[in-house]
């Protein structure tokens, strides 16, 4: 489902704007952009090719944002993807970009007959549990027996799958007004069940759990739809188990080399470690003031991009007051952004391919939730970074506030439960981020509540002044870099095309 209801462009014109960029401008503008992850590098790549002048303030030392690689502490050679980690193939915009920088890619293996399931203190394949869903011993009605999660939820969804698809620009408006009132759980509870009856809580609980949405179930069901129509095989697959489940691709050497592909065009434009703290609009220009260091600087210019996510974006005061509408405001505070965790351990030997796990998962319901092994290397000898424990929502909570050693331990400990003691004889190293301790997201990702995506979503991409709002949580993809990239591009054709 490639609809983009938050983009003024079709996708044909985002792709063409990437292959081609904009038309020299003939009123060239001063922009002054707040934030080097993957929605400000689009807009300022974009704008500066067409011959605007610059400049990137970013709070980091880096660019990248929440596509982010960890090498260290890894041994030489190893990395662990501790923000973005897949890139769906319906991503067309991210998979442009990687195109136009040649960036090399692999298979992400996010899914396998062979992955593990191991839930309710019961160990099993997905291959046997597909074959027998009762093995799993959710309490189920009656007639849910027999059936798997995926089945249940396909059941549920594909009456308004199919509806938006037939004509995705006119119904998908239709179905945000019917079902954006509903979260997960709400939807599953009392709106789902194709014949109008309700799931039982075991078929809500085995949907929840082997689809990760436990951590999320009080969250818009517009939004956790849209991600499993990503995950989730085609219908068409539980009847004719032919078709190919959604593939994921992931940038061979670490997914961080997507932003970094943009450094060397913008490198005179960034300003690292220049963190925004107020912005002041006059009648003909904006100005930013940021602090570096002890020092703080000021940077004016004809119009500013701000993509920083908004929990961060709280704390920075744009004046005059009345210079943003009071819908932005609310927004700004109102936009649910959900925590995501993860702790990668290095281990001496791929011992999970012994057990037939080649790249693709372990689904738990312990705290680690879901472990995804790399599908990169596969039967190589010698050492490999497994994501132990990939939780988001509330399921982050266990993790928190432990230290990096703590989160390396525990996930340890649950590892074992699923592989046995060879985790502590393998281990060599581990590490952790919780992004809600990050100051430059203070969260993982947009995660709509009920309601948002009608009230709120449609006045985050309304510039206000002299500024204009990207990032993932203004676009038609929240929580996906395709959705960055989708609103760097919005918001540089926004100024691109205006008078000065
Ligand atoms: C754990 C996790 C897993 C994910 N998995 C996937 C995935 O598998 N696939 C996928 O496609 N997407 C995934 N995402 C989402 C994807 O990473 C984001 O949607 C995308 O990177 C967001 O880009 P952005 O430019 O909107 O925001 P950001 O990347 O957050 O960029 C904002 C920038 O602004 C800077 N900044 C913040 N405050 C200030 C300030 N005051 N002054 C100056 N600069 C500031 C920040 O340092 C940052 O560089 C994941 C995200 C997380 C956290
Ligand atoms: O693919 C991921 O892991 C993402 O972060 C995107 C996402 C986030 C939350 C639910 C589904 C997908």
């Amino acid at each position: 489902m490639v609809h983009k209801p938050q983009s003024p462009l079709s996708l044909e014109q985002m792709l063409s704007i990437i292959r081609h960029g904009f038309e020299q401008t003939i009123a060239p503008k001063k922009v002054v952009i707040i934030g080097a992850g993957m929605s400000g590098l689009v807009a300022a790549s974009l704008l500066k090719e067409a011959g605007h002048d610059v400049y990137i303030l970013e709070s980091n030392d880096r660019v990248g944002g929440r596509v982010m690689t960890y090498r260290s502490p890894f041994s030489r050679g190893h990395y662990a993807n501790m923000g973005a980690l897949r890139l769906p193939e319906s991503h067309v915009l991210v998979l442009e970009y990687i195109k136009k920088f040649h960036l090399p890619t692999h298979l992400f293996i996010n899914a396998t007959p062979e992955d593990f399931i191991y839930v309710n203190g019961i160990k099993a394949r997905v291959k046997h549990y597909q074959q027998n869903p009762d093995i799993l011993q959710y309490p189920v009605f009656p007639d849910e027996k027999g059936k798997t999660a995926e089945f249940l939820l396909y059941q549920a969804l594909k009456p308004i799958t199919d509806f938006i698809n037939k004509n995705p620009d006119q119904n998908w408006p239709i179905v945000l007004k019917h079902f954006d009132k509903y979260s997960m759980q709400a939807f599953l509870k009392y709106a789902g069940h194709p014949s109008g009856k309700t799931f039982s809580q075991g078929a809500i609980e085995m949907i929840a759990v082997l689809f990760d949405l436990e951590g999320l179930l009080e969250q818009a069901f517009i939004q956790s739809m849209r991600d499993a129509m990503i995950f989730l095989k085609p219908l068409s697959r539980i009847y004719k188990p032919v078709e190919p489940i959604s593939r994921f691709f992931e940038i061979t050497g670490g997914n961080d080399l997507l932003p970094q592909a943009f450094y060397p065009q913008l490198k005179d434009n960034i300003l690292f470690n220049h963190r925004a703290v107020s912005i002041k609009q006059q009648t003909d220009s904006v100005t930013v003031y940021s602090k570096h260091g002890s020092e703080y600087r000021s940077l004016t210019g004809d119009r500013c991009i701000i993509t920083v996510p908004f929990p961060a974006l709280r704390q920075v005061d744009i004046q005059p007051y009345h210079s943003i509408s009071h819908i932005k405001r609310r927004a700004i505070r109102e936009v649910h952004y959900m925590n995501a965790t993860k702790v990668a351990i290095e281990f001496k030997s791929r011992f999970w391919e012994k057990e037939g796990l080649y790249g693709g998962k372990t689904i738990t319901d312990l705290p680690i939730r879901f472990v995804y092994y790399p599908s990169i290397g596969i039967g190589a000898s010698g050492s490999a970074v497994v994501i132990a424990s990939y939780t988001w929502g509330d399921d982050t909570s266990p993790w928190i506030a432990l230290s990096n050693e703590e989160r390396v331990y525990y996930a340890l400990k649950h590892l074992a439960a699923i592989h046995g003691d060879i985790v502590y004889k393998e281990f060599v190293t581990g590490a952790s981020k919780s992004w809600l301790l990050d100051k430059n997201s203070c969260g993982g990702f947009t995660f709509f509540k009920p309601d948002q995506q009608t009230e709120l979503l449609p006045y985050m991409t309304v510039p206000e002044g002299r500024i204009h709002f990207a990032g993932e949580q203004t676009s038609s993809d929240p929580n996906w870099i395709e959705g960055a990239v989708e609103s760097g591009i919005r918001t540089a054709f926004e100024i691109h095309h205006e008078a000065k």
